[in-house]
């Protein structure tokens, strides 16, 4: 068993740091669409600049290293409870060594167990076979595209695209209103696997499933392969693009699986995965516990044609350093392309709740609030590091942004996906921007990151704790402004006209 607690952590770190190359390559091809200069191939370009420094640095793609969930297939005779031990063992170890964030919080509570181990987590599902091996495959889901999952009961009345009935075209219909009311929230392009059939939870569970497939498979059903063609050709009509900035990709890969349903029943369910799909795979020998093969590895290494990052966008370039003034935001446009120098300040959930009722801990007039819960390691001397520290999504905060920015003075936030309608309206009012990072670049951000000059609130947990951070170059991009601008309210009305043009049945 410490042979396979070895291989496990080995598939852990892997997992969490190296994307496999079928998602290298749909990310590569995705990049090659996009036309030079656009906020699309700025975006494509930092992605794959994240994807090659968590290579060399051995640190997590993304901060958000997901809800690990491992589905194991064993032969007769394995020991399943021990396995099940190793595997816990192993995480708690790759979240002690920084591959891992402390994602692991009580429901009730929120207390954060430190070591990702927790009732329900990680989650293991065991099945067992006639072959005389056993296959592991991990997937480290985030949040966000996690949030982003549907699941629709057929028939039902869709947004954009009207009736849709218990047949393939009414299947079809769900997946691309899927696709589009996850906008860029989920850090697309995204992936996505769908479940047609079974009920709430089996239905979920074979969307997930779906994830495991290769990104180049072909499905073996006529009808599904011709669906899954169809949805990648619609889907990438959209207009959503990386980021939800607008651009040619917003899927990335879609794989539909199908069961039989009772016959009052007729769900579609669909789970969304960012860019940044991490799920490998282990072939182990029994006898050994040692790692035979790695899966989803087939082929070569993927060139993504990349010398360096060419973070430019669309519109003009300007450098920040708070305190901001009022004037100074209010000369910022949706487009402008920002690089902040000096201190930024972490907050999230807990903190945007608690912020509505209590006072700061520091003073934050003309301040930067990030949306972020980073990954972060205390050394012997007691100094913390960052790992990994990529932008959340926003919009979890929308309930209570416009208030606090008001209360504290605060000039920008940073996050991603962008916010909703009250927040734009307090921007205007208080004389304050939205600035979106791109999701899931960790690595990139972290490396922007000079100092960790202090912390607040830690007994929220790591990701949820206030961290006081000198930054250098971070880019982000103005996508709300203080004239009521909203480029997340434009792509989401554009493609929700682009949507309705696939509202003729198809199949
Ligand atoms: O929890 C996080 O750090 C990010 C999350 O995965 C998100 O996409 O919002
Ligand atoms: S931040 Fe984006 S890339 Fe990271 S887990 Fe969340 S959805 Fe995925």
């Amino acid at each position: 068993m410490e042979k396979f607690q070895e291989s496990m952590y080995k598939l852990i770190v892997e997992t969490s740091t190296k994307l496999p190359k079928d998602v290298r390559r749909a990310i590569a091809k995705a990049k090659m669409r996009e036309n030079a200069g656009t906020r699309a191939a700025m975006s494509l370009a930092t992605i794959v600049q994240n994807i090659q420094m968590a290579d060399e640095n051995v640190s997590p793609i993304c901060q958000d290293t997901g809800l690990p969930t491992f589905k194991i297939k064993v032969p007769v005779g394995v020991n399943q409870m021990e396995m099940k031990e190793a595997i816990r063992r192993a995480i708690a170890q790759a979240t002690k060594d920084g591959k891992l964030r402390p994602n692991s919080v009580d429901s009730l509570t929120g207390e954060n167990s430190g070591d990702n181990l927790g009732i329900g987590l990680p989650v293991i599902k065991f099945e067992q076979w006639e072959k005389d091996y056993i296959d592991v495959r991990l997937i480290l889901k985030g949040g966000g595209c996690e949030n982003k999952n549907i699941q629709y009961s057929l028939p039902c009345e869709l947004e954009g695209l009207g009736r849709a009935g218990r047949d393939l075209d009414g299947i079809r219909k769900c997946i691309l209103h899927a696709v589009y009311q996850a906008q860029g929230q989920g850090c697309s392009a995204g992936f996505i696997g769908v479940g047609i059939g079974g009920d709430r939870s089996s239905g979920y569970d074979l969307a997930k499933e779906q994830l495991f497939r290769s990104v180049d498979d072909v499905n073996p059903n006529e009808d599904l392969r011709k669906l899954e063609e169809y949805i990648m050709g619609a889907a990438n009509k959209l207009g959503i693009g990386t980021m939800g900035f607008g651009g040619e990709t917003t899927l990335l890969g879609c794989k539909i699986g199908v069961m039989h349903r009772i016959p009052a029943s007729f769900f579609v369910s669909v789970a969304y995965n960012c860019w940044a799909f991490r799920r490998l795979g282990v072939i182990i020998d029994p006898r050994t516990g040692d790692i035979q093969e790695w899966l989803y590895q087939e082929g070569d290494d993927v060139d993504f044609q990349q010398e360096k990052t060419e973070v430019v966008g669309e519109g003009r370039e300007v450098v920040l350093e708070a305190p901001i003034t009022e004037e100074q935001i209010r000369s910022l446009k949706v487009g402008d392309v920002v690089r902040i120098n000096g201190m930024i300040y972490t907050g999230r959930d807990a903190i945007h709740k608690y912020l509505m009722d209590h006072d700061a801990p520091v003073d934050l007039n003309g301040q930067i609030i990030y949306h972020c819960g980073p990954v972060m390691l205390k050394d012997e001397n007691g100094k913390w590091h960052v790992k990994a520290a990529g932008p959340t999504t926003s919009i979890r905060e929308e309930p209570y942004q416009g208030e606090i920015m008001k209360k504290f003075g605060i000039r920008a936030v940073i996050g991603k996906g962008g916010m909703g309608a009250k927040t734009l309206a307090a921007l205007k009012e208080h004389g304050g921007v939205y600035l979106n990072a791109i999701g899931g670049a960790a690595q990139y951000y972290a490396d922007c990151i000079q100092s960790v000059e202090g912390v607040d609130f830690l007994e929220f947990g790591i990701p949820e704790a206030m961290w006081h951070l000198r930054v250098k170059d971070f880019t982000a991009v103005v996508t709300m402004d203080s004239h009521g601008n909203s480029l997340h309210e434009d792509v989401e009305k554009s493609s929700l006209e682009k949507l309705a043009q696939f509202k003729e049945r198809v199949f």
